[in-house]
């Protein structure tokens, strides 16, 4: 990521992806290709409880203090709509101690099998700054579980529109729509939007610079 908030600052040094996850960095390097240039390090970081954004945003503080220089955390949600939201940020300890069949048990009692996986992206400029955060959402159902078991939950989860789980889906297909997928373009547009907002602001100083007896010259279209 090279740019920064409205402040139109240029990011000094490579933004540091942390995550404790490998298939999540696999995923992430998958969707953004050479779009934002970053590099990796794995730290499982201590993770508030709450609203999945307010959790994501902790991360990215934390994160910041360990790197001492721009980070970027995610934080991924599994939310059956039958249950309010939950498991949400807790997931991971529910995948962990009930498996796939103990996730799909938590929903027998209702008929509403609906859910979404949510993903909030945070990224700080350092120790001292206010996170901004990326969500993306994909909506779905909650099945048996079905696919190559490598990743999460994966095999219990069935987007809208798909027969398939999304452990069934080539890795292409599912980073086309994941909510992985979603929650980066908010962040490649945002920082390429920043970046041309850096851009302006450079081309109107050298306009300005450029006046002759008071008139502005440069490139006007621009500004
Ligand atoms: O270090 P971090 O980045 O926090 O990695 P983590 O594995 O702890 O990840 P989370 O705290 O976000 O917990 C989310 C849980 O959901 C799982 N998960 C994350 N993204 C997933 C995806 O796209 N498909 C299936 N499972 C996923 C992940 O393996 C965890 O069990
Ligand atoms: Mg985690």
């Amino acid at each position: 990521m090279a740019a920064a908030r409205a402040s139109g600052l240029v990011v000094p040094r490579p933004v540091t992806f942390v995550t404790g996850n490998a298939k999540k960095l696999e995923e992430v390097r998958a969707i953004l290709g050479n779009s934002i240039p970053f590099q990796s390090l794995k730290l499982d970081l201590p993770e508030l409880q709450g609203e999945p954004e307010d959790i994501s945003k902790e991360k990215a503080r934390l994160a910041s203090v360990e790197v001492n220089g721009p980070v970027l955390v995610e934080d991924t949600c599994l939310c059956f709509n039958a249950l309010k939201g939950l498991p949400g940020p807790y997931v991971k300890w529910f995948l962990q101690k009930l498996g796939h069949e103990g996730l799909n048990n938590m929903l027998m009692a209702y008929e509403d099998k609906s859910a979404y996986a949510l993903c909030a992206f945070s990224f700080a400029l350092g120790p001292n700054a206010e996170p901004i955060t990326f969500l993306g959402r994909t909506p779905g159902k909650i099945v048996p579980p079905r696919g190559p078991n490598d990743f999460g939950w994966d095999p219990i989860f069935q987007p809208d529109g798909y027969e398939q789980t999304y452990a069934e889906m080539p890795k292409e297909e599912k980073n086309k729509i994941s909510h992985r997928s979603k929650a980066l373009d908010l962040l490649v547009i945002s920082t390429l939007t920043l970046l041309l907002q850096t851009l302006k602001k450079k081309l109107l100083t050298f306009s300005w610079g450029s006046t002759e007896k008071g008139k502005r010259v440069g490139f006007p279209f621009l500004i």
